[in-house]
């Protein structure tokens, strides 16, 4: 089963358009894991199975592990999450970028290490910084299009004089993916929540490929707007998938011995505010 018809099945399961985001960060664990990196995997782990049956993707943050020296427990994470969640699709969130030889192994890593489904990639340094991807067949690849932090203004909105009809770079990044660089229909876009005008142009120059929307819940991205610029219906179930992406609101929705309960309550809440959003 290609990643695609792997975010339709979930979608389609769950009844969700929901990614929850694993960023953990033991500084905000409840008291009794509290501070103890060693602890990332079983914090997940219990956020995993609270939510598996609510969600159509989780996304780890690969920094957040590396950060605390936690590669191992990304590793036992991610084949938790296959035995927990078999037909939840995992996006590792790594935003790799790199000459094509590097690229091979960060590929390499996503794919064949932690056994990912798609990855985040910034399209910044090119198409053979993408190509090493693509050769994974099945798998997937989101460009960073239009990124939900207000920096990605600096770049992403400036117009490209030398692209006919000076379209601006996240444009042009839109229209690449849908297009040229989309060989075997790997590609998907990163299009923040908190520009819901931008998802809607986004969506218009890329109608075919899935969106990961990440801005929330912590970064107050409008969720029934997200949905709305962003999902199209379709009779025939061929939807191009709309994943939008909680993090921090759903992992530390209660910072007490009930956090497992928080978290699966708001991710409830959200997810419904999300299908909600799809009339
Ligand atoms: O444009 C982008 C691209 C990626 N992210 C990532 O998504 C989550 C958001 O976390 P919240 O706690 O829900 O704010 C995080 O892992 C970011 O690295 C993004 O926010 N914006």
């Amino acid at each position: 089963m290609t990643f695609l018809d792997q975010l339709r099945t979930a979608e389609r399961q769950n009844g969700s358009l929901l990614c929850v985001g694993l960023d953990p960060e033991p500084s905000r664990f409840p008291a009794h894991l509290h501070g103890d990196a060693s602890k990332i995997y079983d914090f997940c782990a219990a956020i995993v199975d609270a939510t598996a049956d609510l969600v159509m993707a989780f996304k780890p943050q690969i920094a957040y592990f590396a950060a605390h020296r936690a590669e191992a427990q990304l590793e036992r994470l991610m084949a938790h999450m296959r035995r927990a969640a078999p037909n939840v699709p995992i996006i590792l969130d790594a935003k790799r970028g790199d000459i094509g030889s590097t690229a091979e192994q960060y590929a390499k890593e996503a794919f064949e290490r932690y056994g990912a489904d798609a990855v985040t990639l910034s399209p910044f340094m090119g198409f053979d910084s993408i190509q090493p991807y693509l050769k994974y067949h099945g798998k997937g690849a989101y460009l960073l299009c239009r990124t939900s932090n207000p920096g990605g203004d600096d770049f992403q909105n400036q117009r490209l004089a030398s692209v006919e009809g000076q379209p601006t770079l996240f444009e042009h990044i839109a229209a690449l993916a849908q297009g040229p660089w989309n060989l075997n229909g790997q590609l998907g876009l990163v299009v923040g929540a908190t520009y819901p005008a931008e998802i809607e142009r986004v969506r218009a120059l890329a109608p075919t490929v899935p969106l990961l929307i990440p801005g929330v819940g912590a970064q107050g991205g409008d969720a029934l707007a997200t949905v709305k610029a962003g999902w199209r219906g379709d009779a025939q179930g061929t939807t191009a998938p709309v994943s939008v992406n909680s993090s921090r609101a759903v992992l530390y929705a209660s910072s007490g011995a009930d956090f497992v309960q928080a978290a699966r309550a708001e991710a409830i809440k959200t997810r419904d505010i999300l299908q909600a959003a799809k009339v």
